[in-house]
């Protein structure tokens, strides 16, 4: 089993997989690679990547991979390796087993948005490539959280409203900082620790609302 099928064998199994993962991970598998066009043939050598998607989860960060990756100098991994999260003990062979293959002078990129809030992450990725260029897509944390909370409800019907998970105590006014929908959104506290290991000339953060406008 080679170390993509056996990701995407795990990611089947976990439950916070996005319908943008699923399109990700027909690409990853090679039956379609941006609606069918074959781009690069498969040659070339696996490399660990120069740039990531850190974040943030729902900023939009599925469109901005899949516009970036048009470029014929830029090959991307579609399913989300989650790997200085989730899948770091498999270590960095595996990782770069995940990529595809790239030519000389092409730039290899992946996506996963948890990792800008993966305490771990800054460190880790430091200690793999200190020069890497780091991508964070932006949107307006209210907006983010209301459709992180939408894809929530989609899988798990079930859970509170939007208004008891977000309040504390909604006569005061106390909003619940610590539900992860919020707490993603916060976005300062969490960039405190990216900027302990990455300077900021090193991060690039886009706006989630122009690039659905001004792509
Ligand atoms: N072209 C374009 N530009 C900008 N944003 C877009 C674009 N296409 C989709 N979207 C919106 O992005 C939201 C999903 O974000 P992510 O891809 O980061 O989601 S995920 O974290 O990978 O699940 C999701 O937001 P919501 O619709 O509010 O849930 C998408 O609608």
């Amino acid at each position: 089993m080679t170390a993509q099928s056996a990701l995407l064998e795990t990611e089947a199994q976990e439950s916070s997989t996005t319908d943008e993962e699923l399109a990700g991970r027909r690409a990853a598998n090679g039956s379609s690679e941006r609606g069918g066009a074959v781009s690069t043939p498969d040659y070339g050598e696996k490399k660990l990547p120069q740039a990531l998607i850190i974040g943030v989860k729902k900023g939009g960060t599925r469109a901005l991979l899949e516009a970036i990756r048009v470029h014929p100098d830029v090959r991307a991994v579609g399913v989300e390796p989650h790997f200085f999260d989730r899948n770091y003990e498999k270590g960095l062979e595996w990782y770069r087993n995940v990529m595809p293959k790239t030519l000389d002078g092409q730039i290899t990129m992946e996506k996963t948005p948890s990792y800008f809030v993966t305490n771990d992450a800054p460190k880790r990725i430091h200690s793999m490539a200190k020069d890497i260029k780091l991508i964070v897509v932006v949107r307006n944390p209210v907006t983010r959280a209301i459709s992180d909370y939408t894809q929530t409800l989609s899988k798990k019907p079930e859970i509170p409203t939007f208004e008891v998970l977000a309040f504390k105590n909604r006569t005061l006014g106390l909003i619940d900082a610590s539900w992860s929908a919020i707490r993603i959104g916060i976005y300062a506290l969490h960039l405190e620790n990216w900027l302990q290991y990455f300077p900021l000339s090193q991060i690039l953060f886009v706006s989630g609302e122009r690039l659905i406008v001004d792509p």
